[in-house]
């Protein structure tokens, strides 16, 4: 097993005390760092904006549509963070999550100067490679209202993953070449993430005003592509992908012309795009 993460090296590589983020705990194990985290949106543990939790293991990791998310002690990143956008009215947290996907892209791209071809299948799943699943992020509100007023981004990344140990359709960094430190993969999102929060929150959640949206497409590979969406409730909605508006949702343009624009749902890209 690789090294384990150390507390200290990390604060100290994010700046004093952990940069911009206000609390950066690891523990060995636990079921899930987002229930944690949901945990202490209030109460007397109530945690502050900008809380990291990482782990070195969960033994019941949640992915979207309550399924599981799998990673094997030292060879993934699991971790959540807490924020409390106040400058951000709840109706438009729904780019919370994407603004993580965007910070996973950034992030891989600094770290392998672009070797590793990465990308965002909508709304958040990280495609590295010829686009198989390296990262999933999975958002969960705790309270929209009042000083507690909080929610709940978890990131699961798949570092030194061999491609044995990984979900059918899944890779890791290391499966697609890239040999890395697993404390320089963390810094590396939580900073970027911290800029994309802060610029998100500066705009007062306009994402447009803050360039997040131009940012999202340049790296959205669904965009272009004919695609199958899975709404909630099982329906199936075929067509090409033709934007991510100003709310992050995705524009589902159907072959008799149609265009529906959804806000969630799984998303398969059924062939490349003619562009
Ligand atoms: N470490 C990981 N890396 C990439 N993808 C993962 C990882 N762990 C889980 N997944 C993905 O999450 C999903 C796992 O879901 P789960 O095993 O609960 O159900 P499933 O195989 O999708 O089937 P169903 O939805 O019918 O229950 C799969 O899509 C899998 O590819
Ligand atoms: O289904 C997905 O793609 C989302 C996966 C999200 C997994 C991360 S791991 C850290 C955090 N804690 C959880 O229980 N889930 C998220």
């Amino acid at each position: 097993m690789a090294a384990p993460l150390d507390e200290e090296s990390l604060r100290r590589a994010l700046g004093p005390p952990s940069g911009p983020w206000a609390v950066l705990d690891v523990v060995t194990s636990t079921g899930s760092t987002n229930a944690d985290l949901l945990a202490r949106v209030a109460g007397p543990d109530a945690a502050p904006d900008r809380t990291v939790l990482v782990a070195e293991h969960q033994d019941a990791g949640r992915g979207r549509r309550e399924r599981v998310w799998e990673d094997r002690a030292g060879e993934g990143l699991t971790f959540s963070v807490l924020l409390r956008p106040r400058e951000v009215a709840p109706e438009r947290w729904g780019w919370a999550p994407l603004l993580a996907g965007l910070a996973l892209v950034e992030a891989v791209g600094a770290l392998t100067g672009g070797a590793v071809p990465a990308a965002l299948k909508w709304p958040n799943d990280l495609l590295l490679g010829d686009g198989a699943k390296g990262a999933g992020v999975l958002a969960e509100v705790g309270a929209v209202t009042g000083d507690e007023r909080a929610l709940v981004v978890g990131i699961g990344l798949n570092v030194a993953t061999p491609l044995a140990d990984l979900p059918a359709g899944a890779t890791s960094l290391a499966a697609e070449g890239a040999e890395l430190e697993r404390g320089d993969v963390l810094v590396a999102v939580l900073r970027a993430l911290a800029d994309l929060d802060g610029r998100w929150r500066d705009a007062h959640g306009d994402a447009v005003a803050a360039g997040i949206v131009d940012d999202y497409r340049a790296h959205c590979a669904t965009l272009g592509r004919e695609v199958t969406v899975t709404l909630p409730g099982d329906r199936v909605l075929a067509g090409r992908a033709v934007d991510v508006d100003r709310d992050g949702r995705l524009a589902v343009r159907a072959p008799d012309g149609d265009t529906t624009v959804v806000s969630a749902g799984d998303v398969v890209h059924v062939r490349p795009a003619a562009r």
